[in-house]
């Protein structure tokens, strides 16, 4: 099995809304997968059919070579981890006891803790009253839930929202450790700069249709102008076509002293969004 997921015709319908409409995808296993859109999209009503909290009302749905009806069993639980806007934490018990729960739960050793609690920046915290703790260590806490039983699939629903710069970097950091120890990890955010820096390829969601699938660099060089801005030492501006013809234009610049500032023309994976959808990614 080279797939995490596989889906074919994906559709949710609540009531009169169809939430998704007829989404189909593949996600290798080894990869950062991130499925992106704004408010409404439908990345969490995705993410619950991936882990089994909702069923599709069509379409096929695959993960980790099970079909949906196994997704309930305690051999899938074992396997995925998921940290979603429903994980929760025994908030009269430490970090450490909370923790201690989850590794019984999925059959996990406790010497498990310690390393996970240094992976989420929580190292001194482990006696702390989750109760006690700020929503930006909470959700550390519950990424550290989701990672205990060193799942191969990990479903993260905007893992990083509540986080500082700092602690976002750190987790960062230890979730490219992570995948390259060969966990599959399924991102959902709409936070460009995270699935940029994160990512091996990303999906556009919009009103429950995927609209571009690949990786962020073929995205931002596909929809390039190719061009190259320049400013130059009297403040003339300049757009110059990356181009075998333009060579001795820009040679002359540069040998001439002429240029202040120049900069290739490079969207963010924000203002694709924008473009390929007529929407904001807010
Ligand atoms: N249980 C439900 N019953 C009815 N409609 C729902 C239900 N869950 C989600 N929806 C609708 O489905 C659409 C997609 O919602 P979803 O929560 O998946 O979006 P999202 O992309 O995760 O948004 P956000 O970033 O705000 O969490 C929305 O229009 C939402 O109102």
């Amino acid at each position: 099995m080279t797939n995490a997921i596989e889906l074919t015709g994906m559709k949710k319908v609540f009531g009169s809304h169809t939430a998704i409409k007829d989404v189909t995808l593949t996600v290798k296993k080894g990869e950062i997968f991130g499925l992106l859109g704004p408010s409404g999209s439908g990345k969490t009503t995705t993410n619950k059919i991936l882990t089994g909290e909702l069923s599709a009302t069509a379409g096929d749905v695959k993960v980790l070579g099970m079909d949906s009806t196994k997704f309930g069993s305690a051999a899938f639980k074992s396997k995925i981890g998921v940290l979603s806007d429903n994980s929760t934490l025994y908030d009269r018990l430490t970090v450490r006891d909370n923790l201690k729960l989850f590794c019984k739960l999925y059959g996990a050793p406790l010497k498990q803790i310690d390393v996970i609690l240094k992976e989420v920046n929580l190292q001194d915290e482990g006696s702390k009253t989750v109760s006690k703790l700020s929503k930006g260590m909470k959700q550390r806490v519950l990424l550290a839930k989701a990672l205990i039983h060193k799942p191969d699939l990990v479903f993260l629903d905007e893992p990083t929202s509540a986080l500082d710069p700092g602690n976002m970097t750190h987790i960062h950091r230890g979730l490219q450790r992570l995948n390259e120890a060969g966990t599959t990890i399924f991102l959902t955010t709409h936070n460009m700069e995270e699935a940029t820096e994160l990512c091996d390829r990303v999906a556009f969601l919009h009103n429950g249709e995927l609209q571009e699938i690949d990786s962020p660099s073929a995205l931002r060089y596909k929809y390039s102008t190719h061009a190259f801005h320049v400013e130059t030492v009297t403040g003339e501006q300049l757009v110059i076509q990356n181009k075998p013809e333009n060579a001795g234009q820009i040679n002359e610049l540069i040998t001439t002293n002429q240029i202040k500032f120049m900069h290739s023309d490079n969207p963010s994976l924000g203002q694709i969004f924008l473009k390929v959808t007529g929407k904001e990614l807010v």
